[in-house]
């Protein structure tokens, strides 16, 4: 049994999602023990920067080097409290904060670039503990997407002996691994998975839009709940390429961020539609770009879909979900488990110890890669 920590900070830039885990097994045996998790807020100017660099503010090397640092002392920090009463975790494996994705196949001929930064070395002489990060480069490097990453790790935690499931994690952007049943002999070669598109970017982003920044995000769903969609504007909104491109394929703040709900606001103007009204319309966004992407490029729809991320506490959009999916039953991974807030740093820790024990951590049928690599930069600690 091996005890590792787990460190992510996602698309929202919220905060850094830590966990400690006790880790056994390698695949089919994989377990894992949640010992602890903790959500560590970012500070307001931290999180103002991190956020005006990934839309693309202008920044000079040194800055970058000092936000460099800067992330890797609260990852750190994060690392420390998250043990604090319990024996050293034995390594860490940090996902750090994505500041730039340039999914492969965008430029011809250059593939794709993904950067996520918070140094794992810094990490390690602050922790004093081997800290694996760069998780996605790897899989870039064979060709790959370099996302979605965390379908791997649900294939052995979360897939089902009899029936077919997908994982949709609802964070700022929305992924899904789909997991035919255990029993059917080819299950792991048939699993798929991609990045879906918004999920609460652009909910948040009007959120914060038209409260005039008082809030941050759609507590429940209760503001877009108390408004009609739009199904004209989702429909028309819905004819994006990246809608229809067939996966592999990953996304990020950089197509769906506030230039895009920019456009959105400007085309729905022509309707009228009230804050509330354009909420439930962002929200039903979010639904439909689900639900058509299972029905296009899934073999079959699942039985069940498993819910996690932060939009999983959003139950009108899980309503939502349930009412457009049917008969497929919509839970969260809470339900069979599995923490729905911890999930993706729990799957970081599951990389990093995969990383250690020289196993692959990606799905080439998911992100595209040649074939399967080790993910992740190992950082030792040096006495
Ligand atoms: N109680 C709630 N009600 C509605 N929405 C919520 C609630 N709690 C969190 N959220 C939504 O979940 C978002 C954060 O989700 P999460 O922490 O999973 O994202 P992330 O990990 O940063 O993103 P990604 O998975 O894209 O990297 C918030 O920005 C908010 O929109
Ligand atoms: C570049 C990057 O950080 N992408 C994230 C982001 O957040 C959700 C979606 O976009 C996802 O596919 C990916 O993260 C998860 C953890 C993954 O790799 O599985």
């Amino acid at each position: 049994m091996t005890r590792v920590i787990g460190l992510i900070s996602g698309t929202s830039v919220d905060g850094i999602d830590a966990v400690l885990v006790n880790i056994s097994g390698t695949e089919l045996d994989l377990q894992i023990e949640l010992l602890k998790g903790a959500t560590y807020p970012y500070s307001e100017a931290l999180s103002e920067q991190i956020m005006a660099v990934c839309q693309g503010a202008a920044i000079s090397m040194a800055e970058l080097a000092r936000l460099d640092d800067a992330i890797a002392q609260v990852f750190a920090q994060a690392a420390l409290n998250i043990q604090a009463s319990y024996p050293s975790a034995q390594l860490i494996g940090s996902h750090g904060q994505n500041i730039y994705h340039r999914p492969a196949g965008e430029m011809e001929g250059q593939g794709g670039y993904t950067l996520q930064i918070g140094r794992g070395d810094l990490i390690a002489r602050l922790t004093g503990i081997p800290t694996i990060s760069n998780f996605r480069v790897a899989d870039v490097a064979a060709g790959g997407q370099g996302a979605p990453l965390v379908p791997k790790v649900d294939a052995y935690l979360l897939s089902h002996l009899e029936k077919s499931r997908c994982v949709q994690n609802l964070g700022g952007i929305g992924n899904v691994a789909y997991l035919p049943a255990r029993s059917n002999p080819h299950w792991l070669e048939e699993i798929r998975g991609w990045d879906t598109g918004p999920a609460n970017t652009l909910i948040d982003l009007a959120v914060q839009h038209y409260s005039n920044g008082a809030q941050s995000y759609d507590e429940g769903g209760e503001w877009a709940a108390s408004g009609t969609p739009c199904q004209n504007l989702v429909d028309e909104w819905l004819r994006q390429d990246f809608f229809h491109q067939a996966p592999p394929k990953s996304t990020g703040r950089e197509l769906f961020g506030s230039q895009y709900l920019a456009r959105c606001l400007l085309a729905a103007e022509a309707y009228r539609l009230s804050p509330a009204d354009m909420l439930a319309t962002l929200t039903e966004l979010t639904v439909a770009s689900i639900v058509h992407s299972y029905q296009t490029f899934l073999p079959q729809l699942p039985e069940q879909v498993l819910l996690c991320g932060g939009g999983s506490k959003n139950i009108y959009l899980k309503e939502r979900l349930q009412a457009r999916l049917q008969p497929t039953v919509v839970s969260t991974t809470d339900d069979v488990g599995l923490s729905a807030d911890f999930k993706e740093a729990i799957a970081f820790a599951v990389l990093a110890y995969w990383r250690n024990l020289e196993i692959p951590g990606n799905l080439p049928q998911v992100t595209g890669a040649k074939q399967q690599v080790l993910l992740g930069h190992i950082h030792p600690v040096y006495f």
